[in-house]
């Protein structure tokens, strides 16, 4: 109790032994408050970051003392912009934007990088938290792989990366195992995350950099409305020319240590089509990240979906931000990424995976009045595990996501014994008509 930050307001915590405010959970939190008309507790909660960013310079991990040398992915700019979007408070948004600029400025300050691909030079953002000594949550844990280590300056460099690692909100996964060989197949003392240019947080960035130039066009401040379109413009063209893999149909992480990309499937390889941020017309950008998803066979051959949700990898490594887990805030990137495109098939599935997924809450949440903070994608309501805690329940991003879901796809019944593919016939038959049509433009 004694580690807990004062903040102003009340605040909505994620649930079970995360009992404190968190960052990045917080985004959708506020979008399910927003959905249930709590505009002012929603407000109050964003006014406890921005009191946060202004107290520390940037959003700590969660509202611990222990927590406030890393972040986490940088969501106060679209838990702001959702609160506009409902509201349309302009105000609001004008008197809190100095901290939001601060906040973006954070990132741009300390982690920043500047690389070469192919002999272009392009600065990009990754992960860094930088402090000594293990998690203090953790101590126990990485102190025991620290140990690995034979000098106090190696134990304290993988302090860095696992702490970085943290920061992702992916802690942990095989997305930040960097094996001598290369791959990711590796363990905990394998973690490389500052060394990853990570697909996600530049999308993140390069979003928010086009909220604040919207939010400065509004505001009739013309200067700033054009510093930040030139930052975003510069974001983007380094997730389409470092990133962006035609071959695949979707965005790879980067691997600065190899100069070479992360070619496994992860979740965070299609969040560019969440944020928007790529220049690829909707349907072809569409056709390939379906193509993608089923050469990846997270979708079967004809589209219908394979899981109860989408799992975070493919990779079975024990680490909770990998199979067989599937978390909320991923299911909703790509739901809402697909989508997005607005092209039928692409709508389809996203229908269809958000039925698979909240037929999995429906299952937890009537069996036992449990919402998971990660579902096993195998089991319909089944909670997902492995990684250094049990498993969570309460549970903040789970209902906050549901509420978006069920808001969007009001038709839903959730059906408990039909697992992933939804059995309805006319959805059947539209999925494949559509699939029809994308099998005659794309070759596969
Ligand atoms: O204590 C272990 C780790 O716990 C947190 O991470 C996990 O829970 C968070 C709250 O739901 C979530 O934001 C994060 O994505 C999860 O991996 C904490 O954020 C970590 O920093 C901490 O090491």
């Amino acid at each position: 109790m004694y580690s807990t930050i004062w903040v102003p307001n009340g605040f909505i915590m994620p649930g079970g032994r995360f009992g404190e405010l968190y960052y990045w959970d917080t985004y959708w939190i506020i979008k399910g408050l927003l959905l249930c008309d709590m505009k002012e507790t929603a407000k109050g909660i964003i006014n406890n970051i921005v009191y946060l960013v202004d107290k520390f310079g940037f959003m700590p991990n969660g509202g611990r003392i222990y927590y406030v040398n890393r972040s986490q992915p940088p969501m106060l700019i679209q838990m702001a912009s959702s609160y506009y979007k409902f509201t349309n408070d302009l105000n609001y948004i004008s008197s809190v934007i100095t901290t939001l600029e601060n906040e973006f400025q954070f990132w741009m300050d300390n982690r920043m990088i500047t690389f070469e691909k192919n002999g272009k030079s392009y600065t990009m953002a990754r992960y860094y938290g930088v402090s000594r000594g293990p998690r203090p949550e953790s101590y126990r844990e990485d102190y025991k792989v620290a140990e690995n280590y034979d000098t106090e300056e190696k134990k304290n460099e993988f302090y860095v990366r696992i702490k970085s690692a943290a920061e992702t909100g992916w802690d942990f996964s095989s997305r930040w195992f960097i094996t001598a060989n290369g791959s990711d197949h590796g363990t905990l003392s394998d973690v490389h995350t500052p060394n990853i240019v990570p697909v996600d947080l530049n999308s993140i960035l390069h979003s928010n950099a086009l909220i604040l130039s919207s939010w400065f066009r509004l505001l009739n401040d013309y200067d700033k409305a054009n510093k930040y379109n030139l930052i975003a413009e510069n974001l983007v063209i380094g997730i389409q020319e470092v990133m962006w893999r035609a071959d695949k149909g979707c965005w790879c992480d980067w691997d600065l240590i190899n100069n070479k990309h992360r070619e496994s499937f992860y979740m965070s390889n299609i969040v560019p089509l969440w944020t928007g941020s790529h220049k690829i017309p909707n349907d072809s950008v569409a056709y390939s990240v379906l193509k993608y998803l089923r050469d990846q066979n997270v979708i079967n051959s004809n589209f219908s979906v394979n899981y109860n949700g989408m799992p975070a990898s493919m990779y079975k490594s024990s680490e909770q931000w990998d199979f067989p887990n599937g978390w909320p805030p991923l299911q909703a990137f790509l739901i809402q990424g697909l989508y997005n495109t607005q092209h039928k098939l692409a709508r389809q599935v996203a229908a269809d995976l958000a039925k698979a997924w909240i037929n999995s809450n429906h299952k937890s949440f009537s069996n036992g009045g449990i919402m998971y903070e990660k579902y096993n994608v195998t089991v319909v309501g089944g909670s997902g595990g492995g990684g250094e805690y049990a498993p969570q329940t309460g549970f903040g991003w789970t209902n906050g996501v549901a509420l978006e879901l069920l808001n969007q796809w009001d038709d839903f019944v959730a059906d408990s014994s039909s697992g992933p593919p939804p059995k309805n016939s006319s959805t059947r038959r539209r999925r494949e008509s559509y699939a029809k049509e994308l099998n005659k433009k794309i070759s596969l």
